[in-house]
């Protein structure tokens, strides 16, 4: 069995648009008549298309999207928007073809026109960062909605539109489902929208025909090295957000040393935010003036109380119910993101204080899934050394006893990054339990034994198990703990599938976690 792919959203009451009236407004030459055609939505993937589409074909890392234009047609597209050489391969496919010299360039541009996503817009907020996207995305909408208003979001977990939830694939849709997906919150009467902005999102111009009315910037740190050459490259990836074409403000957080740089390189308004005391080695230590600062007054296991102080004496004291600095520091960048775009700092704060702090459930993000008895158990996303080292921090602070860490490393993507997760994870705990998380295409065992052989080759002595599958091994960790010890279960979060040799198996950590403290008598 395969876990289902999820759907993408579309407005449910598209209009046509004329495909000839297109390819004058944006001077395309085409190949066939395009006399009468009338298109009422556009895809990339025969897998989404509806009947009445702009099929686009474009050039994949595994085959031209143009391969597949017959089966297009047969789905019910009414045109193809390829390359010259898409075209050609696309000829005996009978559609009448739309050239451009990159089809992944023209799709933003050609969707927003699709779907009319540049009129009568909500407000739009993009974060980025490597860690910290989701977590402010899903604080956003909290308080947006605890102010009252009806909210979209688009992160890695889930799309929602007002009280409609539906799974994601990708962290940042491709530019037609991103368009799509606008115009269907539009229809709903969504006022304002959070969207987590991946860096591989705005090399492959899936943001394109947009511009967010604030863009926030969390951190960056070791991550994504399979996609990009090196840090430096990574981080250039980030930083087309920060411009006019891409946004109209900025809020960037301090907390990380390359926040400075993406201050420099700005060419938008900003306003930056930071912890105090400033975070180790962070841009805000050296930094003259940072507008806005966050201190946490308060760390309990259901809530993290801080202050957030800003320019002209204005502050607010609230709680976001996780637990960890860093998760004080994304309500934060949240809530300047807001004031912003012009909501009064003053009226937020009253909103949050009716409802005793943030309202906010953040699936996966560190989140408590053991019950009164036993140790605490946490299923969380981090799947990058910094998130490791923070999320353990956060985790001891509230275990009297053990802290045990249980975690794999995703195969096909960066694998630069593993020996730090390892020696990080080692470092922060008292017993690690090395797993298996989505393996893809590579052999579990040999990530696992570099996992494994890095955390013993920094901690000899670390207490160290070596159990797959995951399911065994939670188990095994939950034989470890007793009453005051806690388990972190770093990597899956909220998915619902591990990715194995191309398929997706059905599979939820939290679900097998809970069993696990079932099986153990620490849950009905
Ligand atoms: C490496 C990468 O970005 N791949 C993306 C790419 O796939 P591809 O180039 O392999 O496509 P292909 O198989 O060669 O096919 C070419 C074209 O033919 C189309 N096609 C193909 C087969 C078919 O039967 N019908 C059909 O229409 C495809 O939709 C595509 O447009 O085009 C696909 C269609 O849009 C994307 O879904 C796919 O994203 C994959 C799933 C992916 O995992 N991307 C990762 C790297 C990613 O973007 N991650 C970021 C960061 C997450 C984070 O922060 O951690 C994200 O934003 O999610
Ligand atoms: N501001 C922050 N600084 C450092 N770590 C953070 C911060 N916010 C969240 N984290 C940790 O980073 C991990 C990922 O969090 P989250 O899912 O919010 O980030 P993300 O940027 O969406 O990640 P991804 O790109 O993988 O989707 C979690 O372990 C979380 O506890």
């Amino acid at each position: 069995m395969s876990a289902r792919i999820p759907p993408v959203l579309r407005p449910e009451h598209p209009s046509a648009r004329s495909l000839g009236q297109l390819a004058s407004e944006f001077g395309l030459e085409h190949i066939g008549s395009l006399d009468g055609i009338e298109i009422t939505g556009v895809t990339l993937s025969t897998g989404d298309l509806h009947p009445g589409d702009l099929y686009v074909g474009m050039p994949g890392a595994h085959r031209h999207g143009a391969e597949f234009a017959a089966q297009a047609k047969e789905g019910g597209a009414v045109a193809l928007l390829t390359d010259a050489k898409g075209a050609e391969i696309a000829q005996e496919s009978g559609l009448p073809v739309i050239l451009v010299d990159s089809p992944r360039a023209a799709l933003g541009d050609v969707s927003a026109w699709v779907y009319r996503t540049t009129e009568h817009m909500p407000l739009l907020f993009a974060v980025t960062g490597t860690n910290g996207k989701t977590s402010t995305s899903y604080l956003l909408e909290g308080i947006l909605k605890q102010m009252g208003l009806v909210t979209g979001l688009s992160s890695t977990a889930e799309r929602h539109i007002g009280d409609l939830t539906v799974v994601s694939r990708l962290t940042t849709p491709e530019a037609s489902e991103m368009h799509a997906l606008l115009a269907r919150m539009r229809e709903s009467e969504v006022r304002a929208v959070a969207v987590e902005v991946s860096a591989q999102a705005l090399s492959r111009n899936r943001v394109d025909g947009l511009v967010f009315d604030v863009a926030g910037f969390t951190n960056l740190s070791h991550d994504h090295l399979d996609d990009y050459a090196d840090m430096e490259a990574y981080f250039q990836a980030k930083l087309p957000l920060f411009q006019p074409d891409r946004a109209k403000r900025a809020v960037i957080s301090l907390d990380s040393p390359y926040g400075q740089r993406v201050v420099e390189s700005a060419r938008i308004p900003l306003t930056t935010i930071a912890m105090t005391p400033p975070v180790d080695g962070s841009a805000a230590a050296d930094a003259n003036d940072v507008e806005w600062t966050v201190e946490v007054l308060d760390e309990r296991a259901a809530y993290t109380e801080f202050r957030l102080s800003g320019p002209e004496g204005r502050s607010l004291v609230t709680r976001v119910p996780m637990i960890g600095w860093h998760m004080a520091a994304d309500a934060a960048l949240a809530i300047v993101m807001m004031v912003e775009a012009g909501f009064e700092l003053e009226a937020i704060g009253q909103a949050l204080d009716e409802d005793g702090g943030i309202v906010a459930y953040l699936p996966g993000r560190t989140e408590r899934v053991s019950g009164d008895r036993g140790p605490s158990v946490f299923v969380d996303f981090g799947h990058s050394p910094d998130a490791f080292l923070n999320t353990l921090k956060a985790v001891r602070r509230f275990t009297p006893g053990k802290v045990i860490m249980l975690f794999g490393a995703d195969g096909d993507r960066d694998t630069t990054k593993r020996p730090e997760m390892a020696r990080v994870a080692a470092a922060g705990s008292d017993i690690l339990v090395i797993t298996d998380h989505h393996p893809r295409f590579e052999d579990p065992d040999s990530i696992r034994k570099t996992l494994v052989d890095s955390a013993r080759e920094a901690y000899p002595d670390h207490e160290l198990y070596e159990v797959s599958p995951p399911e065994a091994a939670i188990r095994k960790a939950v034989e470890l703990a007793g009453e005051g010890d806690s388990i972190l279960w770093a990597g899956p979060g909220h998915q619902d599938y591990r990715d194995i040799r191309g398929v997706r198996t059905p599979y939820s950590a939290r679900e097998e976690a809970r069993a696990a403290l079932r099986e153990a008598g620490w849950a009905e």
